[in-house]
């Protein structure tokens, strides 16, 4: 997350909205091996699938707090690119989804067009684990940023995946071996601009509710707008969605449905989507900033932990390529049910 400095020019977060309670866990004491930071990681990742990390007070931390900043600059000037650049480097989805999504490519749950814009930025173009992705050149200027902070990122992921190893009863890089970054993946850095909604008699969703594919999402949230569902309700139960507050120095994490189902449906994936910003900041553009992890394209998507559950889905035998496949056309074809996935109920926070 960004320092204190990105959130003094934005309207404050209002204090009358329900907000869910998140652990937050400091990065130093889990880089730090910490037992108490390390089962509390793993509680959040049971209960909800989301939770605070802070990054204050660790060196490395403290680095991607500022490349969160410069990265917010940039990342904002790229979002705002004239159209006839943004349209050279469209995405050619569902073949890829590298590149820009342009506003209205989606549906929302009203089947609505989508509100939001996003540009992903593929590990593998970056770390030249395969050709160089076509960029802008304002992206291609700041190629080291990039590449910094998607290396940080993954110290950052790496870190969480073998605590969450180590806590399963599994040896410490069961999760890390099947997400090297030098191995082809789906892994992205993505930025979003969710667009402000001014009008009043138009509040309703950027980005429809979803849980993240891969294995662990870094988020970085200045304005609010990310709402997550309580565990157990139904995505239609407008009662059930939280706001995520933002906190300075904190990069909000969240896990993707392949650490799902690798720990067998002890951890959990849990349903968000981009709601408008609460109070006046939705009358802001909202930016945010991610690295969405997946696991390499030959992983095994074998559970790990227990026996397949007859009825359940079951990734034996797929590769995680096959089976990110299977789950993009299933969504495609509206077949796939947007719900959390794994885990056990929470309990208080
Ligand atoms: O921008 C955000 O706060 C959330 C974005 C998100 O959920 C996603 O890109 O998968
Ligand atoms: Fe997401």
């Amino acid at each position: 997350m960004a320092s204190e400095k990105l959130f003094r020019y934005i309207p404050p977060f209002p204090d009358d909205v329900p907000t869910t309670p998140m652990h937050v866990i400091s990065l130093q004491r889990l880089r730090s091996a910490d037992t108490t930071a390390s089962k509390e990681v793993m509680n959040a990742c049971q209960e909800l699938g989301f939770f605070l990390l802070d990054l204050r007070g660790d060196e490395l931390g403290e680095t991607v707090i500022g490349e969160v900043d410069a990265l917010f600059e940039v990342g904002q000037k790229i979002l705002n690119l004239p159209d006839d650049v943004k349209e050279k480097y469209l995405n050619d989805a569902p073949k890829s989804f590298l590149g820009f999504k342009p506003r209205g490519q989606a549906k929302t749950e009203t089947n609505e067009p989508d509100r939001f814009e996003w540009f992903n930025l593929g590990q593998d173009g970056l770390l030249g684990n395969t050709n160089p992705q076509p960029l802008p050149p304002l992206i291609n200027s700041h190629n080291s940023l990039f590449t910094s902070f998607l290396q940080h990122g993954q110290t950052i992921v790496s870190t969480i995946a073998s605590t969450l190893a180590t806590q399963l009863g599994l040896p410490a890089d069961t999760f890390t071996a099947l997400q090297a970054p030098h191995k082809p993946s789906g892994t992205v850095i993505r930025i979003i601009k969710a667009f402000a909604s001014p009008d009043v008699k138009d509040l309703r969703t950027s980005m429809i509710h979803h849980t993240d594919f891969g294995t662990i999402t870094l988020l970085a949230n200045v304005l609010g707008g990310l709402q997550i569902l309580a565990p157990g309700k139904l995505p239609t139960d407008d009662a059930a969605w939280s706001w995520v507050k933002p906190q300075p120095g904190c990069l909000i994490v969240n896990l993707g449905d392949a650490m799902v189902q690798w720990s067998g449906g002890l951890l959990r994936s849990n349903v968000h989507r981009i709601n408008y910003a609460p109070g006046l900041q939705r009358l802001v553009d909202r930016y945010s900033l991610a690295i969405l992890v997946r696991p390499e394209r030959n992983a095994s998507m074998k559970r790990l932990v227990g026996e397949p559950v007859e009825g359940e889905e079951d990734g034996e035998g797929l590769s995680a390529w096959e089976w990110e496949v299977k789950k993009a056309m299933a969504l495609t074809k509206g077949e796939a049910v947007m719900q959390s996935k794994g885990g056990k109920a929470a309990a208080n926070i």
